[in-house]
């Protein structure tokens, strides 16, 4: 939980080679076939990392490192806030394996080419800012 209370989603954002890893929800009907950044919710007893990695396990079927909080939260109603971190890839190719259909790696220059979800954007240009920084082939 928040300091205020709230219960955190915890995304992760995945980068390699220059490129963040967009996922297509299929459920709820309301969300399906937008993009967002691989998570869910924090399990009481968990800290928002530990989700972070369990949650890309889950969906992805991959081994991931929480490298670092993207600052801000948003709100996303029902008392949930989304809060973001960086993350690498420790081992495995992501897959779409549960509520997503579709991966997409998306460098700076192709990230309006999907349709986020309007809470991720401003932590999606968060990102896009630190790997253009970085220069081509970073990963953050
Ligand atoms: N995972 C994720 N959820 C997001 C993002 N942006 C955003 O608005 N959401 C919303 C969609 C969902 O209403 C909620 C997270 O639910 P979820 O379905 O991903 O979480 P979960 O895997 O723990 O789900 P569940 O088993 O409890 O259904 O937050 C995002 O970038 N990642």
């Amino acid at each position: 939980m928040t300091e205020n209370g709230a219960r955190i989603v915890a995304g992760g954002a995945l980068t390699r080679d220059g490129a963040l890893l967009a996922a297509r929800r299929t459920r709820p009907a309301g969300l399906a076939g937008r993009w967002e950044l691989p998570g869910g919710k924090v399990e009481p007893g968990e800290t928002p990392e530990e989700a972070v990695v369990r949650e890309l396990r889950e969906e992805l079927g991959v081994e991931a490192r929480v490298r670092d909080r993207i600052p801000g939260e948003w709100a996303l109603g029902r008392g949930y806030v989304l809060q973001v971190w960086t993350v690498r890839l420790v081992s495995g190719r992501p897959r779409p394996l549960e509520d997503h259909d579709e991966l997409r790696w998306l460098p700076p220059d192709r990230v309006d080419e999907v349709d986020w979800l309007e809470l991720d954007r401003p932590a999606v240009a968060e990102v896009m800012r630190r790997l253009r920084a970085a220069g081509p082939g970073a990963e953050l």
